[in-house]
């Protein structure tokens, strides 16, 4: 596979291009990389190949010209590549599809960026090593060259090697060891030694599911799991994040259509679901908020009969989940029920349709360190009152949307799931 890589340190590549496999890898002929400059296409005198920015800030811009000269005197047109923090981001998946190519151009960056017109005038891709800035593109495509040099057949001694490591079946990988058999005290596992091969990939896939759910458990939602794997998961010790969440539907006092403060009436509706999805997240508890006396018995009686009265026995999913509901007069009463359960004043986090900027991801930090009380409106809101008193204003679900009139019970399980997704 040949690699064009242009930028205008080619200085930069001789260290890492000249050791390890990439070096053995070259000089068997397997990859190829051809570094060009773009100052060799500079027309200037002086070989300039940056320029101030217009528009007036610091630092410096690639020129479009000398880049797009170096672009086109390359033969073929093979698939081109711009490292650049917009871009693509680069994955095992992707580095598959590109290992695919028989040419790849990498084009490096330096200063501020290149000229956008660069992007109207030849056919890029944008790439990015992630959610960072780098001083140029060069560290960026050796990484990108290595992530897809080595899934070439016959670029690692051994081939095999590449389909057991990180990301390849959706896990991380499970821990390697090495000679001495105990080091310190601590002894190489047992089953390791055992030569029963069908034993060791068992206890390897047990412990790459492990170090996924302990550094990247995001990445269970999406693996390809078996039954075994998702019953051996199950029974792992977790940090359950949904057990410091705690979520309250305020009835008082609320907005009606004309933004006036009212009390709105308690739907059975809203009691029953919110309670099934504060079971489903494992949250610490919900609490439903009404000054009103036969709005207090109301709920009370709902919450009997599937806790303690015939419903309970009848159903003892729905118990589990009504055993979660908890009624208070007030945002305040809700606050109150937090501190007396968990000793500690929540984080309280009032919602709205309208308005609203914190992103609801903020919120899951704070869930690895203090209860968060997120709070939801009825009727056409939560009075500013309420919100007032609240430590965020969480941006609305959909924002960029002109139509987002949800349930409150939609909102509640859309939320919850952003905050805890499957895993939490
Ligand atoms: C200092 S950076 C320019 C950053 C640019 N002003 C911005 O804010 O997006 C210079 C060059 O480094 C490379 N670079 C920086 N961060 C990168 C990343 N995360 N992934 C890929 N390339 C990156 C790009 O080639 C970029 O043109």
């Amino acid at each position: 596979m040949k690699f064009n890589i242009i930028s205008i340190f080619p200085q930069y590549f001789s260290s890492p291009l000249s050791c390890g496999l990439v070096s053995r890898n070259i000089a068997k002929g397997l990859v190829s990389v051809n570094v060009i400059s773009p100052r060799d296409f500079s027309q200037d005198k002086h070989h300039n190949t940056d320029d101030r920015v217009y528009g007036g800030g610091p630092g410096m811009v690639m020129m479009v010209d000398p880049l797009l000269r170096t672009l086109r005197s390359i033969p073929g047109q093979p698939r081109t590549l711009m490292l650049s923090p917009k871009g693509r981001p680069l994955t095992q998946d992707f580095a598959r599809e590109l290992a695919r190519e028989p040419e790849l151009t990498l084009v490096c960056g330096r200063y501020e960026g290149i000229d956008a017109r660069i992007e109207q005038l030849h056919p890029l891709e944008p790439v990015s090593l992630g959610d960072f800035v780098l001083n140029g593109g060069e560290s960026a495509a050796m990484c990108l060259l290595e992530a897809v040099a080595r899934l070439l057949p016959g670029f690692m001694q051994h081939d095999e090697s590449v389909d057991e490591e990180s990301f390849t079946s959706g896990l991380l990988e499970y821990p390697h060891y090495t000679r001495p058999e105990e080091y310190a005290g601590l002894k190489v596992p047992e089953i390791l030694r055992s030569g029963d091969h069908g034993k060791i990939a068992a206890w390897r896939r047990r412990r790459s599911l492990e170090a996924t759910l302990a550094f990247r458990p995001e990445m269970l939602s999406t693996a390809p799991l078996s039954r075994d794997d998702v019953a051996f998961l199950r029974n792992q010790p977790r940090v359950l994040r949904g057990r410091n969440l705690y979520v309250a539907l305020v009835h008082y006092p609320a907005l009606n259509k004309e933004g006036k403060e009212v009390t709105t009436s308690l739907t059975n509706l809203d009691v029953h679901d919110i309670a099934r999805v504060s079971a489903t997240y494992g949250l610490g508890g919900y609490i439903v908020c009404t000054p009103l006396q036969d709005q207090r018995v109301l709920a009370g009686r709902i919450i009997n009969h599937w806790s303690r009265g015939g419903g309970a026995g009848f159903n003892p999913d729905r118990k589990e989940a009504l055993n979660k509901v908890t009624v208070r007069d007030d945002l305040d009463g809700a606050i109150d029920h937090v501190r007396e359960l968990t000793g500690e004043i929540p984080f309280v986090a009032a919602t709205s349709a309208r308005e609203g900027s914190m992103p609801l991801a903020d919120l899951q930090p704070v869930l690895d360190k203090r209860p968060v009380l997120l709070v939801l409106g009825t009727g056409s809101g939560l009075a500013d009152s309420v919100i007032d008193k609240a430590d965020g204003l969480t941006r609305p679900v959909r924002f960029l949307s002109k139509y987002n009139h949800l349930s409150v019970r939609s909102a509640a399980s859309i939320m919850i799931d952003r905050l805890l997704g499957d895993v939490y």
